[in-house]
């Protein structure tokens, strides 16, 4: 299973974000990590992929398969967005909402699997004691679990998780993306995460893409792409790559002047 972009144009009015973008073959088990400035398109980019969005033209292909193609319950059964805007059901508790999260594309009759799976997924992301809180009550980084253990719970084919570490402390940074690693290669899905932590994105995911400018400027491991100038101009500073002395990369960057620059 792969999943492929090409010549994706979006636009919003006449702004356009995305610009013939290209992606080459997301491979299933793969984890890759999307880079790329603030208001760079990632987000337009997930959402386009994930069908929540009108493309002005373009195509987005599931194992050669033009997505536009599928049912809208196929596509958001199979690509599954978890959105930078933490949402807040007030009325459900966490296990309820994760249990609505798997029923709402099979069926409303609630199986004795259906609870284990829910459990399952709570344990595995070590909140089994958060289950009876209302989502109201949890902090940032609790909702932010949550809505990963929604997507988790429903076993999609691509995952897109538009900055899915913002809210967590480094604990739970680590945990979290080792647990969305092993579960992408052992249960074959496609992961696509916006990180803005270049070092994070070099030591878990297998490759990085970079957007910039409405187009995927590069693809390919992190070292490649973490040791090209080309990453440093899309950011406007300066890097230097180093390696750990236990073998990890790790990207040094500084402005390029000593003033704070402005988003442009
Ligand atoms: N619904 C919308 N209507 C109009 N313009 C939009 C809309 N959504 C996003 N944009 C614009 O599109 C551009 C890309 O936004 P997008 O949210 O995709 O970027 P991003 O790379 O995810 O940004 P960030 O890293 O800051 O979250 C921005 O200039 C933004 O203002």
């Amino acid at each position: 299973m792969s999943l492929s972009v090409t010549n994706l144009t979006v636009n919003y009015g006449d702004h356009t974000v995305l610009n013939e973008l290209n992606i080459e073959d997301l491979q299933k088990g793969s984890f890759t990590a999307l880079l790329g400035p603030n208001a760079a398109g990632k987000s337009t980019l997930f959402k386009s992929i994930a069908g929540l969005i009108k493309t002005k033209s373009g195509a987005v292909s599931l194992n050669g398969r033009d997505l536009k193609k599928c049912s809208k319950m196929e596509r958001a059964r199979d690509v599954i967005y978890l959105p930078q805007a933490l949402y807040s059901t007030l009325a459900l508790s966490v296990f309820e909402s994760i249990l609505v999260s798997l029923k709402q594309n099979s069926g409303w009759r609630v199986r004795p699997e259906d609870i284990k799976k829910v459990a399952e997924v709570l344990e595995l992301l070590n909140i089994g004691h958060l289950a009876a809180k209302n989502i109201g009550e949890l902090s940032g980084g609790q909702k932010q679990l949550v809505a990963l253990a929604r997507i988790l719970v429903v076993k999609p084919k691509v995952i897109l998780l538009d900055e899915p570490t913002s809210a967590l402390d480094l604990h739970h940074q680590l945990s979290i993306l080792t647990v969305i690693k092993k579960l992408t290669i052992e249960r074959e899905f496609i992961t696509v995460a916006a990180l803005h932590d270049v070092n994070l994105a070099a030591k878990f995911c297998d490759q990085i893409m970079l957007l910039d400018k409405g187009s995927i400027q590069t693809q390919g491991d992190a070292h490649n792409v973490l040791a090209m100038p080309l990453l440093g101009k899309a950011y406007k500073v300066q890097t230097s790559l180093e390696r750990s002395s236990s073998g990890q990369l790790y990207l040094d960057a500084k402005l390029l002047n000593d003033s704070a620059q402005a988003m442009a």
